[in-house]
């Protein structure tokens, strides 16, 4: 998968600049693949800087997924927050629990003898997880451009967010594992990374047999949806049977339909990873 984008590359440089200003990290990630949307050198760049962790697409998982995944961040000792950039829920939870991280570190700075003085928070993320979405929330107007389409944002400002807390207003784009293909195909699966950097038909293949193994799906999900058997279970034939079926042998198209389905919540709102046991 070729997804590196060169302003992905300046923007990394430009994040870990901006790491060593922010005293609060909000790490927004992709609730439907909390694992691949985070960068393995995060916790070395962030240090002990405090960190709240956001989930966001909340409404994109299962009420069982989410307790899954707040049972284990809690049990790792991670703050977590469940988030929906698009219409604004968390973001109310996120601006108070930042608030208060951010009254920790005057409460620091005073017992030094240093003077209090606005506390600095930042949004980091993948491309494209939700973060310029809820930055508008939690200013509470749009000076963030949200889209539907990964690497929108470029630019670096702050912004005074209340009295005591200062937002990094354009988010912080995590430069992407390109070595880890499984997350980059999760990524692919959950239109986190732009379209033109995979193939849509081996996606969609790796996606049916995912699906496949999720309880809550399964293979006759798959079967009902679209009126074909699949007695083989691999997703690859599934792809070809649904082009022959519904396309006129365009593998593009059937696996453009399942990609779109999925994204719809067409075979229910489920994750793609649960917490390792
Ligand atoms: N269903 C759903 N959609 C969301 C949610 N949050 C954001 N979106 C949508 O996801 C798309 C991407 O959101 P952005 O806020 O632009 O994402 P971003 O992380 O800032 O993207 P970059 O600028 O590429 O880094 C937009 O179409 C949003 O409307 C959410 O919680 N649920």
């Amino acid at each position: 998968m070729q997804w590196y984008p060169g302003h992905i590359g300046k923007a990394e440089k430009e994040l870990k600049e901006q790491l060593k200003l922010m005293d609060v990290v909000i790490e927004v990630r992709d609730a439907r693949i909390p694992l691949s949307t985070t960068h393995p050198e995060m916790d070395s760049w962030l240090g002990n800087r405090k960190r709240i962790l956001v989930l966001n697409r909340e409404d994109m998982i299962s009420k069982a997924d989410r307790n899954a995944w707040a049972a284990y961040f809690s049990r790792q000792g991670m703050k977590v927050i469940f988030a929906n950039g698009k219409l604004g829920m968390g973001s109310t939870k996120l601006g108070r629990l930042a608030k208060d991280m951010a009254a920790n570190v005057n409460i620091k700075r005073r017992a030094k003898g240093l003077l209090p003085r606005a506390v600095r928070a930042g949004i980091v993320g993948y491309p494209n997880v939700g973060k310029s979405s809820l930055i508008n929330r939690l200013l509470k107007r749009r000076m963030c451009p949200a889209a539907p389409r990964p690497g929108i944002t470029r630019d670096l400002k702050w912004v005074r967010f209340g009295k005591d807390l200062e937002l990094l207003d354009s988010p912080g784009i995590l430069p992407m594992r390109i070595s880890d293909q499984t997350a980059a195909i999760k990524l692919a699966m959950c239109d986190d990374i732009g379209e033109r950097s995979y193939d849509v038909a081996d996606v969609a293949a790796v996606l049916v047999q995912m699906l496949i193994r999720i309880p809550s799906v399964g293979a006759k999900a798959l079967q009902d949806r679209y009126k074909i058997d699949n007695d083989c279970l691999c997703g690859k034939t599934f792809v070809q049977k649904l082009a022959l079926h519904l396309f006129s042998g365009d593998t593009h198209q059937a696996a453009f339909r399942i990609l779109a389905d999925f994204r719809k919540g067409k075979f229910g709102w489920v994750a793609l990873e649960r917490p390792p046991r």
